[in-house]
């Protein structure tokens, strides 16, 4: 049955949620869902206990030897595994030195031919990594609805309406691989939100993902077997009309050691416009947010004058509200 662990769980970091055990509907539910709807109203983010969505034996086979193998592959045969165009911080980059990181292939979508000159040990070492990584994805995607589930139901939205807006999502997974920080005391990542609707974090092992609280401090989530962290997106504070605001982040270095991590996200279907839902706006609610075309969004946020912005989403469809 679900639970919330006590006070001095939030002195090492956010709250977790206990999901093992908890289906849609069933014992548990609706406990559960005010816990995790409570910390995502209140940080953006929630620590989930969910031992069935990774076990032992899939992490180690994920991080053990996928994610490495992965990022050992040569260029043309990463690319011809991620779903899209390979993002700028595939090779290092500027705004994270010490990272590289990839997108994999979403679930059940069947990867590009590997490039040809591609040996036959090096084919079958792509299709275990994809096949690994799509074992990850299908445990994750039920996570990840259930979470999308519990918030939406909790606002009160209508059964009919969290349907909708679950099926209007895509999904996809992002691979990460920190360098070493000599220092142990600088940043991986700095502080930001998420271009996404959720993200499911899973840390290996070497911890640093922090969460900001509403008093500007910083929670660490602990790196603990069996949790994941699960990350509000600009585009759920859009969904939500703000009542689930992006999750400010960031990724610490903390120790002298690799950092491993793997995030299965959501983002709209390809061409959807994110708007408010209808049931979360009203006349004690008007709309926060301007329909957003999630496409010419990444193209002003990644491309165009958003860049500068500390936030970009608000500049790009904020309704401004006069006295
Ligand atoms: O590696 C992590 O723990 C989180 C990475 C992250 O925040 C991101 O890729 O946006
Ligand atoms: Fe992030």
């Amino acid at each position: 049955m679900g639970h919330v662990d006590g006070a001095e769980q939030r002195l090492q970091g956010i709250r977790r949620v206990d999901l093992r055990g908890v289906e849609l509907g069933g014992r548990g539910w609706e406990e559960a869902r005010a816990a995790v709807a409570a910390s995502m109203q209140a940080l953006g983010a929630v620590v989930l206990v969910v031992q069935d969505a990774l076990d032992p034996d899939l992490r180690r086979d994920l991080f053990g030897r996928a994610v490495p193998e992965f990022f050992a592959l040569p260029l043309d045969a990463k690319r011809s595994l991620v779903s899209g165009p390979m993002p700028p911080s595939t090779g290092t980059s500027g705004r994270c030195p010490k990272r590289r990181r990839t997108r994999a292939c979403a679930p059940g979508r069947p990867p590009t031919p590997a490039p040809s000159g591609t040996s036959a040990t090096s084919s079958g070492r792509m299709e275990a990594i994809l096949r690994s990584v799509s074992a990850f994805a299908a445990n994750m995607l039920g996570l990840e609805r259930k979470v999308g589930a519990m918030v939406l139901e909790s606002l009160g939205v209508g059964q009919g309406s969290v349907a909708s807006h679950l099926d209007s999502l895509n999904y996809s997974v992002r691979l990460s691989r920190y360098g070493v920080s000599e220092a142990g005391d600088g940043m991986l990542m700095k502080p930001h939100r998420d271009c996404t609707v959720l993200s499911v974090v899973v840390q290996h092992d070497v911890e640093g993902l922090e969460v900001q609280a509403q008093d500007g401090s910083w929670l660490a989530v602990a790196p603990i077997p069996d949790t994941v962290a699960v990350i509000a997106g600009e585009l759920l504070a859009v969904v939500t009309n703000g009542r689930v605001p992006a999750c400010l982040h960031r990724v610490s270095a903390p120790r002298g050691s690799e950092r491993l991590s793997a995030q299965f996200v959501s983002k709209p279907k390809d061409g959807n416009t994110v708007r408010p839902l209808d049931e979360l706006v009203d006349a004690d609610h008007p709309p926060l947010y301007k329909p957003c075309d999630f496409d010419e969004y990444v193209r002003f946020r990644f491309a165009g004058d958003g860049q500068k912005l500390t936030d970009p989403l608000e500049a790009f469809c904020g309704v401004a509200w006069g006295p």
